[in-house]
């Protein structure tokens, strides 16, 4: 059978040290290609060192991880992005002032290399398309000439994710995207959410319990830089050291 592996990513040993601290502890890792896997744990257990390190963002002090096989570990965030990672931030990344399209169009640019309007009218177009069928996909549609500041707390949340899809990523680093949500937002993110993933792989770090566990096929749990457990929602709920450390507190 040709194709792809099924491995998208693996982190070998994945260690970072602050001074005399370690947030993460030889963190090894799997995720296949298609998943949708939550990352939980207690504050500071290491998730969002975790992404940090995915991304770019950190370096870590020992160890490595491989995307589609390939040792990126270390690689500046930009580098990272074009080889197909993706995140999008608990903190608002979005142009405030730009319009809900410009925002994506501006992230769909950075997948091109040496693009310029004047010399490439058919890429321009290209990436309108494009950007269209990013706010489509996210819900946006007809929100295009918003300015990105006067979009509702969920919309810009949602906007986010575009800006992170606009990007084609194969691997999408989800960052507590329902945080700060109404009831009514937080259905339709995870319906987002479940619609994205139909064409690429997910990994989501959230503390919405509900959420995670109608979510995410699998889940690990991080505990003081380690992961402590992994399994299906069931699993996990039922596994005494998760409820001991973690779901009772
Ligand atoms: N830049 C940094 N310098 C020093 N210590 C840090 C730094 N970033 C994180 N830490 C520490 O590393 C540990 C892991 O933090 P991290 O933010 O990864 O946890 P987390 O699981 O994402 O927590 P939360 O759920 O609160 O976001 C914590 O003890 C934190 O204080």
């Amino acid at each position: 059978m040709g194709g792809a592996s099924a491995l998208i990513l693996r982190t070998e040993g994945l260690t970072v040290r602050f001074g005399g601290l370690t947030a993460l502890n030889r963190v090894n890792f799997d995720l296949q290609r298609g998943e949708i896997r939550a990352i939980i744990g207690p504050n500071g257990a290491g998730k969002s060192t975790f992404f940090n390190c995915l991304t770019g963002v950190l370096r870590p002090s020992t160890g490595r991880f491989l995307f589609n096989g390939e040792d990126i570990t270390g690689l500046p965030p930009n580098w990272i992005s074009q080889k197909g990672i993706a995140r999008s931030y608990q903190i608002t990344n979005i142009f405030p002032n730009a319009t809900a399209i410009e925002n994506v169009r501006i992230a769909a640019q950075s997948r091109r290399h040496g693009w310029s309007l004047l010399t490439h009218h058919r890429a321009y177009r290209d990436i309108i398309e494009k950007a269209e069928a990013v706010l489509e996909a996210v819900g946006l549609r007809g929100k295009g000439d918003e300015m990105a500041a006067n979009l509702s707390h969920g919309e810009q949340r949602n906007l986010e994710i575009g800006i992170a899809l606009a990007t084609e990523p194969q691997l999408l680093c989800l960052d507590e995207p329902t945080a700060g949500m109404s009831a009514a937002e937080t259905r339709d993110t995870m319906a987002l959410v479940r619609r994205i993933a139909k064409n690429l792989t997910i990994l989501i770090v959230e503390h919405d319990m509900r959420v995670v566990m109608e979510l995410a096929q699998r889940i690990t749990v991080f505990h003081y830089g380690e992961i402590l457990a992994e399994g299906t929602p069931e699993e996990i709920q039922r596994n005494p050291r998760v409820l001991e450390v973690y779901l009772k507190t």
